[in-house]
C-alpha cells in the first residue's frame, strides 16, 4: 500500500489530484490489464490513500485505495476522517463486473465514500462502466473535464492496450536481448548469453506475466528453448505460458518446448494468422494447446514474442507489438544476426518511431552490466 508515500500532500483541483492517480498507475505492468491508479481525498484536498492495479488476477486500483484509507481510518482513532466527505479519483471509471476479482462499484459502496471522479470511460463494453451503477445507487458520480484529463497523462496512458482490446486480440509484448552493436546471436548462431543473469531474470518474470511464448522455428532449432517461466532459483512456475512456433519446419520430437502441458506450432509466416489461431483456441493439427489458457480465459490476454529475428520482424513490421524490452549487453559482436530486419524499410522516413515507457519503474534501468529499455508503440 502506498498510503504513507503521498502522506501530506495536497492536491490543488482535478487535474493535480488526476496526475497523481496517473503517477501511481504507472507503478503498474502492461499486458491483459490497462494500466489504472486510484487517490482518495479529504475536504481539504489531503491526499489519505492511494493504489494502482498491479496486473491481472489482482486488485483493483480503488480497491488497494480503498483498503488502504479504510486502515488508515481504523488505526487512526483521532483524525478518522468520514467517508461521506472524501472523494475517490481514478483514471478508469469503475468496473461494475466480476472478471478476476469483484466489481469495483460494490467495494465503493461498501466504503461509504460518496463522491468519485474518474478520467476515461471504461471501454470495456456492457460489463465494464460502474459510474451509472453507482449514480443509481445516490452517488456523485463524475467524468473529469476531458482537456484536464488530458494534461494530467490520464488519457494517454492505454493506448496501445485499448487498441489490441478493440482489434479483439491480445496485448503483445516483445523481448529483445541484444550486443552494444545491435546482434541477437553469432554468425554460427550462439547466443546463450549475450545478456547477464539479472536481465535473464527479468525476462523470466515477464515470462510469468504471458499466456503464449512466440518463437520461430529457426529459434527452436538452433537453441532448443524450454520457454518455461522459472523463479530465482530456476523452478518452474505454477502457471506455465504456452509455447508457440511460428514457421513451417517441423518441431523436432525431442524439442524441450515439447515437454509441458501443451504447446501450439503454427505452419505459418503470417503474424495475423499466428493471432487468429491463439483467439480460436484451438488446436492444431498434430500439436495440443489448453482450452483455458494458463491465466484463465478462453483466449489468451497477453502474448510475448521471443524471437529470433525474424518472426520479431514481422510482428514488428506489422504493427503489432505494443511493448518492447530492450535488453543491451555490453559485448560488441562484430558481426551476426541483427535482432530486427525490416529490408522493405529503405529510407529515414519508413523508420518506426517508438516511445520511452514510463510504466513499470521508468524506462531505462540498470540490470547488472545490461541496461533495460522499455519501449511502447506509438
Ligand atoms: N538474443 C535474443 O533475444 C534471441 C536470439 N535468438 C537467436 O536468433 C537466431 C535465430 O534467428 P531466426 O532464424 O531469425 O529465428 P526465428 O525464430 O525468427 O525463426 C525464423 C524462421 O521462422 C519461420 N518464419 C516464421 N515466420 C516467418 C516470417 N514472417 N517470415 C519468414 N520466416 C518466418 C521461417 O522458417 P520456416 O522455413 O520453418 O517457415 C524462418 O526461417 C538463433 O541464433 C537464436 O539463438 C533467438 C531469440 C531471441
Ligand atoms: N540469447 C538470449 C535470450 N534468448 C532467448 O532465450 C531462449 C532460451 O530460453 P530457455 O531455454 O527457456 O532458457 C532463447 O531461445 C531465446 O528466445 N534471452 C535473453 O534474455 N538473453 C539472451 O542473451
Ligand atoms: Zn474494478
Amino acid at each position: 500500500m502506498s498510503t504513507l508515500e503521498i502522506a501530506d500532500t495536497t492536491i490543488a483541483g482535478p487535474e493535480d489530484a488526476l496526475a497523481l492517480a496517473v503517477a501511481q498507475a504507472l507503478r503498474g505492468v502492461r499486458g491483459a490489464n490497462p494500466l489504472v491508479g486510484a487517490i482518495i481525498t479529504a475536504p481539504d484536498g489531503r491526499v489519505l490513500a492511494s493504489g494502482y492495479h498491479r496486473g491481472r488476477g489482482t486488485a483493483h486500483a480503488e480497491v488497494e485505495a480503498l483498503a488502504g484509507f479504510n486502515g488508515f481510518n481504523e488505526s487512526s482513532s483521532t483524525s478518522g476522517f468520514d467517508p461521506a466527505d472524501s472523494t475517490l479519483w481514478i483514471t478508469l471509471e469503475p468496473c461494475d463486473h466480476t472478471g478476476t476479482t469483484g466489481p469495483c462499484t460494490e467495494a465503493i459502496l461498501a466504503s461509504g465514500i460518496r463522491t468519485v471522479r474518474y478520467a476515461v470511460a471504461d471501454p470495456t463494453g456492457p460489463d465494464g462502466g460502474g459510474a451509472a451503477r453507482l449514480r443509481s445507487a445516490g452517488l456523485d458520480v463524475g467524468q473529469v473535464d476531458a482537456e484536464q484529463a488530458r494534461r494530467a497523462g490520464a488519457a494517454d496512458l492505454n493506448p496501445r492496450w485499448m487498441l489490441a482490446r478493440d482489434s479483439g486480440r491480445p496485448f503483445v509484448t516483445a523481448h529483445l536481448a541484444q550486443s552494444l552493436d545491435g546482434r541477437v546471436a553469432a554468425v554460427d548462431g550462439t547466443s546463450q548469453w549475450i545478456t547477464g543473469p539479472e536481465s535473464r531474470r527479468h525476462a523470466q518474470s515477464v515470462r510469468s506475466r504471458v499466456d503464449a511464448i512466440i518463437v520461430g522455428t529457426g529459434t527452436v532449432l538452433t537453441d532448443d528453448p524450454r520457454l518455461t517461466a522459472r523463479d530465482a532459483a530456476g523452478r518452474d512456475l505454477p502457471r506455465q505460458p504456452v509455447p508457440v512456433v511460428q514457421g513451417r519446419r517441423a518441431v523436432p520430437a525431442g524439442a524441450a518446448l515439447r515437454g509441458g502441458d501443451s504447446w501450439l506450432h503454427v505452419e505459418d509466416h503470417d503474424p495475423q494468422v499466428v493471432l487468429d489461431r491463439l483467439t480460436a483456441g484451438d488446436n492444431a493439427a498434430g500439436t495440443t494447446v489448453s482450452s483455458a489458457w494458463p491465466h484463465g480465459g478462453t483466449r489468451p490476454g497477453h502474448v510475448l514474442i521471443e524471437g529470433g529475428p525474424t518472426v520479431l520482424s514481422a510482428w514488428m513490421g506489422a504493427g503489432l507489438v505494443d511493448e518492447l524490452f530492450l535488453y543491451q549487453a555490453p559485448l560488441i559482436l562484430g558481426s551476426g544476426l541483427a535482432g530486427l530486419d525490416l529490408p522493405q524499410h529503405t529510407t529515414l522516413s519508413h523508420a518506426l518511431h517508438l516511445t520511452l515507457d514510463a510504466a513499470e519503474n521508468g524506462a531505462i534501468s540498470r540490470l547488472g552490466d545490461d541496461v533495460l529499455l522499455h519501449y511502447a508503440a506509438p
